[in-house]
C-alpha cells in the first residue's frame, strides 16, 4: 500500500499542506514541537484506528479553530481510493465518496504500522495496552472484529449496570443469562481470534528478535486467556466461568472473566520481559513485535502495510537500523526524526519547520 498524497486543510498545527511522498523511504526532520509525529497522524487517522498517542477527536482540532479538515490519497494493489475526514462541529467522513458513519468505519482501507516511543508501553505497561495493541493490527485485517469488540463492549457496561441494579431488585437477575450467552458468543470469538493471531505472530516476531538482538535469550509470546478450556469451546468455557463466578460478579458490580481480563505476555527464555528485561531487551522486543505485525499484515492482507516510525532512529545503533530498514525494504516508509544523517537509504528527505513542510528535491 502507498500513500500517494496528504492534503492538509488544518489539523493539530499543521495548515495548508500539499504533499506528495515518494514510494520508498521518506523522511521527515526538524526541531522538537515542530509537526512531525502530527504529520504521521494525519497519516495514521486514515487507518480507522484510535490515536497512537491515545488523542481524542477534538484534540486533532487546531487549537481556536473549530475544525480539522485533511484529505488523503492511497493506493492498494488494484486502485487508488480517496479518503477525507472533517473533525468537528460538522462532522463528516468519505471514503471514495461514501459517507463513514465514525473513524473506525475506515478500518481496513488503509492498513498502516506505526511505531513510536510509546509503544514501549506495549512491555512495560499494563495488560491493557498489550489488548488494544492487538484489537488494533486484528482490526486492520478483520474489519468485522471491531464490531464484534464493540459489542461486546456495549454488552459488558450493560451487565455491569444489570449487576448494580440487581442489589435493588433480584428479579432482574432473571434476565441475565441472556445477557451472558450474549457476551460469551462475541467473547469467545474474540478470544479465539486473539489466540490464533498470536500464534501466527510469534515465530515471525521471534526470528526478528534474533535478527536485531545482540543477546541470545529466546523471545516468545504468550496469549493469556481467562477462559483457557480444555477440550470444550471458548464459548462453554466461559459460560460455565461466569457462572461460577456469578456471587463474586454481583459483590464487585463487575465482570471476571473474559477477553477484557486478558493480556499477551512477552517473555525472554520463558521470564518475563515486564519485571525482568533490560531497556535495550524490552525496546528490541517491541520492535520485534511491531514489524512482526507489519510482516503478518502482509501475509493476510496481501499486501505490505505502510510503515511509521516516530523518532525511534535515534534510539538504535546503526546496526539495528541497517537491519530494519533492509527488513522494510519494498515497503513505503516515513520516518521522523531530529537528524536525518542517522538514516540510510533515504529517498526523500522533507524539513517541517512550525507545521509547514518543505523539501522533497533531489537528495543533495
Ligand atoms: N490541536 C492542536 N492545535 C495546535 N497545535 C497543536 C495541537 N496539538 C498539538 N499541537 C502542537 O503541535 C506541536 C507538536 O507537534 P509534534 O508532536 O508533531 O512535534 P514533533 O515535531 O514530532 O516534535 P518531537 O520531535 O518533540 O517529537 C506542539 O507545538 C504542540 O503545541
Amino acid at each position: 500500500m502507498k500513500v500517494t498524497q496528504l492534503s492538509i486543510e488544518a489539523f493539530r498545527n499543521l495548515r495548508e499542506i500539499d504533499w506528495t511522498p515518494r514510494g520508498g523511504v521518506n523522511v521527515i526532520y526538524g526541531e522538537n514541537g515542530q509537526g512531525k509525529t502530527n504529520l504521521l497522524e494525519a497519516i495514521w487517522i486514515f487507518s480507522g484506528a484510535k490515536s497512537f498517542r491515545g488523542a481524542k477527536e477534538a484534540e486533532l482540532i487546531p487549537i481556536g479553530g473549530q475544525q480539522a479538515g485533511l484529505s488523503l490519497r492511497f493506493s492498494d494493489s488494484y486502485r487508488e481510493h480517496l479518503g477525507k475526514l472533517r473533525l468537528g462541529e460538522k462532522k463528516e467522513i468519505l471514503l471514495d465518496g461514501m459517507p463513514v458513519d465514525s473513524l473506525p468505519g475506515l478500518s481496513g482501507s488503509l492498513c498502516c504500522v506505526v511505531f513510536s516511543p510509546t509503544h514501549l508501553n506495549l512491555i512495560k505497561g499494563g495488560p491493557a495496552e498489550r489488548r488494544k495493541s492487538l484489537d488494533t493490527v486484528i482490526g486492520q485485517v478483520k474489519p468485522r472484529y471491531l464490531s464484534v469488540l464493540s459489542e461486546y463492549q456495549r454488552l459488558l457496561t450493560q451487565r455491569a449496570a444489570l449487576l448494580k441494579d440487581a442489589q435493588m431488585q433480584p428479579a432482574l437477575l432473571d434476565t441475565l443469562d441472556i445477557w451472558d450467552e450474549a457476551l460469551c458468543q462475541r467473547g469467545a470469538l474474540l478470544t479465539v481470534t486473539r489466540k490464533s493471531f498470536v500464534e501466527r505472530l510469534t515465530p515471525i516476531a521471534c526470528e526478528i528478535y534474533r535478527g536485531i538482538s545482540t543477546g541470545r535469550e529466546e523471545f516468545s509470546l504468550r496469549y493469556l486467556s481467562s477462559i483457557e478450556s480444555d477440550g470444550e469451546s471458548s464459548r462453554e468455557t466461559m459460560k460455565k466461568l461466569l457462572a461460577e463466578r456469578r456471587g463474586d460478579d454481583l459483590r464487585t458490580g463487575m465482570t471476571s472473566v473474559g477477553p477484557h481480563r486478558d493480556d499477551l505476555e512477552v517473555l525472554f527464555n520463558g521470564i518475563s520481559a515486564r519485571s525482568f528485561g533490560s531497556q535495550g531487551q524490552q525496546r528490541s522486543g517491541v520492535l520485534a513485535m511491531k514489524f512482526a505485525e507489519s510482516a503478518l499484515i502482509e501475509q493476510v492482507v496481501g499486501q505490505p502495510p505502510v510503515i511509521l516510525l516516530d523518532d525511534v532512529m535515534s534510539e538504535l545503533d546503526s546496526l539495528r537500523r541497517d537491519y530494519l530498514l533492509h527488513r522494510l525494504t519494498g515497503r513505503q516508509i516515513f520516518i521522523t526524526c531530529c537528524d536525518p544523517g542517522q538514516v540510510s537509504g533515504v529517498d526523500a528527505l522533507f524539513e517541517m519547520k512550525q507545521g509547514c513542510l518543505t523539501g522533497g528535491g533531489p537528495l543533495g
